[in-house]
């Protein structure tokens, strides 16, 4: 039995102190594919224990990967080469998790094997086409249902894919992952091609563990001449997970946070520079390379923020900090507004239409649009009942709303916090929010 949990927070409040937030959710799956993958012990730390990076390292397990831990963080990878991975004796279920799935297809289409992907009910409506039909393209097998969604039935096409030149209709660094992942078994090269920039650690990890990967521009090409050798990798803190104390701080009067170790990949620090254009006051301090990937701490304080048209290019590097950022808008003096963001239809739920319904519910005058938002900021935050519809980015961003709001805000179905951020409550309340924990 599935048990369900609602968090209540008291209104009001600051965020102050020092903290250093869980490992990257991007680099913690791919540190456990690419070590796999690898000739050699991969040794791996600040890995998120958290439900989706778990799934990806379980889906290893069961593909015959000796992987010990994790520890407070730490892993022992025994890679097993680029063709030494099993067949799973049962589906690979891989819960909430987009990323596992996508790169997971890619990784699978050319093994020796078969296999099955299926994930919990939010996975199994989420599009897969924009990965299967690429593949498909490189003489892939794979089965969806009609509506192109999982479970994903892989028939392994050893030494049978070719490589394709694609240009991604979306901006998607799991497309972009996946392909580059079937890529490394495929005969001839595999190019990607990006609309528009985004997360680029597969192509820093390929690089790390000594795969050969170019980038030209907006176009990254790999081929399957190559082999991973095993290496260390440190995980930075996620600033995605970072990003709820960075809007938290900057909202509630009298904050001030030192966020320890941050990843500050310029491929992922959408989210400082939109909440800097809105005013806000964030020091980035220590810069510093650990293990390929930039890293920081950062300071921030509250600060009066200002509505803004939030420039579309930085979308695709802030693209899972949008329900946080909402908050920030609601907060922010005049109007926000958000365009060039429909991909956030597609997450783990509609977060648009959630975000603008509980908005709403908590008075704030937030109107949705096919692809953003449209907010009028600057109105006292209200109380109420909101629904996070199992999706752990609406349950936080809630959460901080609490932050500037004049009445208890109470919100549902808060257990998939758990897929990336199990310590969140416990760390936003020694931080200084008033969240307590209802279980039914
Ligand atoms: O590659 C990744 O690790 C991710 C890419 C993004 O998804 P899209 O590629 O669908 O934008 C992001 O939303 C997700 O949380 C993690
Ligand atoms: C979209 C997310 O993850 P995934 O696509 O991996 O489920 C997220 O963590 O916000």
């Amino acid at each position: 039995m599935s048990k369900s949990i609602t968090f209540k927070v008291n209104p009001g409040g600051s965020l102050k102190g020092e903290a250093r937030v869980p490992g990257d959710k991007s680099v913690s799956h791919r540190s456990i594919m690419l070590g796999s993958l690898a000739e050699g012990v991969t040794r791996v730390k600040g890995f998120l224990e958290a439900e989706d990076a778990l799934a990806t390292l379980q889906a290893f397990r069961d593909m015959g990967v000796e992987i010990e831990g994790p520890v407070n963080g730490e892993l022992t990878i025994h890679g097993v080469g680029k063709h030494g991975l099993k067949a799973p004796e049962k589906e690979l279920y891989l819960g909430n998790s987009g990323t596992s799935m996508r790169l997971l297809s890619g990784l699978l289409a050319g093994q020796a094997f078969d296999a099955v992907l299926t994930g919990d009910k939010s996975l199994s409506g989420r599009p897969m086409k924009r990965v299967t039909e690429p593949l498909k393209t490189m003489g892939a097998e794979i089965k969806t249902t009609e509506k192109g969604t999982a479970p994903l039935r892989i028939t392994g096409k050893d030494g049978q894919l070719n490589g394709i030149d694609y240009t991604m209709p979306m901006a998607s660094a799991q497309v972009k992952s996946c392909l580059l992942l079937a890529g490394m078994y495929a005969q001839g090269d595999t190019s990607v091609t990006e609309p528009a920039p985004t997360r680029d650690h597969t192509e820093r990890m390929l690089a790390g563990f000594n795969y050969p990967v170019k980038k030209e521009g907006n176009k990254v090409t790999i081929n399957a001449d190559g082999k991973l050798t095993a290496c260390e990798i440190d995980v930075p803190s996620d600033i995605s997970s970072a990003a709820f104390f960075l809007v938290g701080a900057s909202i509630a009067p009298g904050s001030d946070l030192l966020l320890k170790h941050v990843g500050i990949n310029p491929t992922r620090t959408g989210v400082i520079d939109i909440l800097k254009l809105m005013g806000a006051r964030i020091e980035v301090l220590n810069e510093r390379i650990v293990g390929g990937e930039p890293v920081a701490d950062l300071h921030v304080t509250h600060s009066r923020l200002n509505g803004i048209d939030i420039p579309e290019e930085l979308v695709p590097l802030a693209i899972d900090e949008f329900p946080v950022l909402f908050v920030a808008a609601a907060c922010a003096e005049g109007q926000t507004r958000l365009s060039g963001a429909e991909e956030l239809r597609v997450k783990e739920s509609d977060r648009i239409q959630v975000m603008a319904d509980g908005l709403k519910i908590l008075g704030v005058d937030a109107e949705p649009t096919p692809d953003g938002m449209l907010i009028q900021g600057g109105k006292p935050i209200g109380g109420g009942t909101v629904e996070s519809h199992g999706d752990h980015r609406i349950a936080m961003a809630f959460s901080i709303a609490g932050l500037k709001a004049h009445a208890p805000i109470t919100i549902l179905d808060c257990l998939n916090v758990n897929t990336s951020f199990p310590e969140f409550k416990d760390l936003v309340k020694r931080l200084g929010l008033d969240i307590s924990v209802a279980e039914a």
